[in-house]
């Protein structure tokens, strides 16, 4: 299995605060890890690395098999090859669900044209087709989070990043987007997932536990009857 993303012995403080210490991890293509631990433990600040919004102190943290401290536009990667879905991470208000998902596409220089055709076509894959031409606070939970899974994974991102992606969302909700996820997930992507949830974390391949900026366990798990 290809390697999607790798941190590699990553330490990040933050003055005297050691959020992460010495982490190494890697997710490949087709793999669904979930990172799960107590609040303050470092998960946010684990998936920041990998996903280059933020820099370590040390260590090394790849994507693809690239460096993230030699890429001179990181920016630009993390467009093509990074997709994020928050809790928190708000559609754009302004613009329709269609317009949400083809603007990190036009910000890469894909014509407007085919950047609306891909983003009907990632909204169609996550059954939100027909919000397409609705504004974000015309829609359900469930159908903004789906929506933004698909602002996620349109390209050929590779890497899916999800931060407490069920968080605001009832539990059957909550399954049909993990359901999602694990099926992006098995069509090749990488996805590296952080959550409360045992239920959401029974749908990885592997649970990383931290505590204290460490890595406590790492397991594998593969609970089909939680499916
Ligand atoms: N920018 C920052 N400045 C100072 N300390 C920080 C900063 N970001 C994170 N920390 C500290 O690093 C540690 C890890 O934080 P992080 O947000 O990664 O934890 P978490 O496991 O995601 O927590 P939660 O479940 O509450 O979101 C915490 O002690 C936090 O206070």
């Amino acid at each position: 299995m290809t390697v999607v993303s790798s941190l590699r012995d990553v330490t990040r403080e933050h003055g005297p605060v050691h959020a992460l210490r010495d982490v190494s991890l890697e997710v490949s293509s087709g793999e669904l890890v979930a990172v799960m631990g107590p609040s303050g433990s470092g998960k946010s600040t684990l998936l920041n690395l990998a996903g280059g919004l933020d820099r370590p102190t040390s260590g090394i943290v790849t994507i693809e098999g690239r460096d993230l401290a030699r890429v001179k536009d990181l920016a630009a990667l993390r467009r093509r090859s990074v997709g994020y879905v928050f809790q928190d991470l708000n559609l754009i208000p302004s613009l329709t669900a269609a317009e949400n998902v083809m603007l990190p596409r036009e910000l890469d220089g894909v014509r407007s044209g085919r950047a609306r055709a891909e983003a009907l076509a990632a909204l169609a894959d996550v059954g939100a087709e027909e919000v397409a031409d609705r504004f974000p606070e015309e829609l359900s939970g469930g159908q903004r989070q789906r929506v933004a899974i698909a602002r996620a994974l349109t390209g050929e991102r590779r890497l899916l990043l999800a931060d407490e992606p069920t968080g605001a969302l009832d539990t059957a909700t909550g399954d049909e987007i993990l359901q999602l996820l694990r099926s992006r997930c098995d069509e090749g992507v990488a996805v590296l997932l952080v959550t409360h949830e045992p239920r959401y974390a029974a749908w990885a391949d592997r649970v990383v536990y931290l505590r204290d900026g460490l890595i406590a366990e790492a397991n594998a798990v593969r609970l089909e009857s939680a499916r």
